[in-house]
């Protein structure tokens, strides 16, 4: 399933961050700001339960999450986005997988991986920028399944339609909340109109 966030205040944060004149500070607190909105919009059919609240008036009735995903940031670039996923939902466990993409031949390369043991019946948010291949997520949700994860939502600012299809076709069950799906992958692999390199416009390049 594919879900294109694009509230006006959405489309204005993916403008700054498509702006190459955008510095890094700023960049930074866009992808914040678009995370907050993207999680928002990643749980709003999310199973809730009945709280009983006390208000300073009267006892009522108030919700609380029955199952808080497991937030899954993939280093470097998804570190943006950890921050502003956890405020949403304080409560929820964090994993972290790292992965950087090969720019000559495009495979992603792993180099870290710190995940609960099992995540059978716990909804998992893989939290990544960038959906352009697909390799690095298809490789990070491969770890997630090898656990016993079922219920994947791989939250991304934005996505190529190429990555969005071998999604489809290797993890049909999983769900792609976005931005916005962009026009292509050009022939290095950069999605246009894209962003640029999200790791490198939030932390520098290496
Ligand atoms: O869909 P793909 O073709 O695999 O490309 C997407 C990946 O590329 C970027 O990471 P990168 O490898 O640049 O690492 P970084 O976050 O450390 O910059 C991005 O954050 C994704 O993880
Ligand atoms: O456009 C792209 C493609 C992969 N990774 C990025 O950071 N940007
Ligand atoms: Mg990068």
């Amino acid at each position: 399933m594919l879900l294109v966030v694009d509230h006006p205040l959405a489309r204005v944060r993916l403008a700054a961050l498509r702006d190459a004149r955008t510095d890094r500070a700023a960049f930074r607190a866009a992808v914040r700001d678009l995370t907050t909105m993207l999680v928002y919009e990643a749980l709003r059919d999310a199973p809730v339960t009945d709280v009983r609240v006390t208000t300073p008036v009267a006892d009522t009735t108030g919700a609380a999450l029955v199952a808080p995903p497991v937030l899954v940031p993939v280093l470097r670039a998804g570190l943006g986005m950890a921050e502003a996923a956890h405020a949403q939902v304080p409560g929820a466990l964090m994993g972290f997988v790292g992965v950087a993409r090969d720019e000559e031949t495009l495979q992603p390369t792993p180099y870290m991986e710190s995940l609960p043991a099992d995540l059978a019946g716990r909804p998992v948010f893989v939290l990544d920028p960038m959906l352009a291949t697909g390799g690095s997520m298809a490789h990070t949700i491969d770890l997630l399944t090898a656990r016993g994860a079922d219920d994947v939502t791989a939250v991304c600012v934005v996505a190529a339609p190429e990555g969005v299809e071998r999604l489809r076709a290797a993890h049909p069950d999983v769900r792609v909340v976005t931005a916005t799906v962009d026009e292509r992958l050009n022939e290095y692999g950069y999605i246009v109109p894209g962003l640029g390199d999200a790791g490198d416009r939030q932390f520098g390049a290496m």
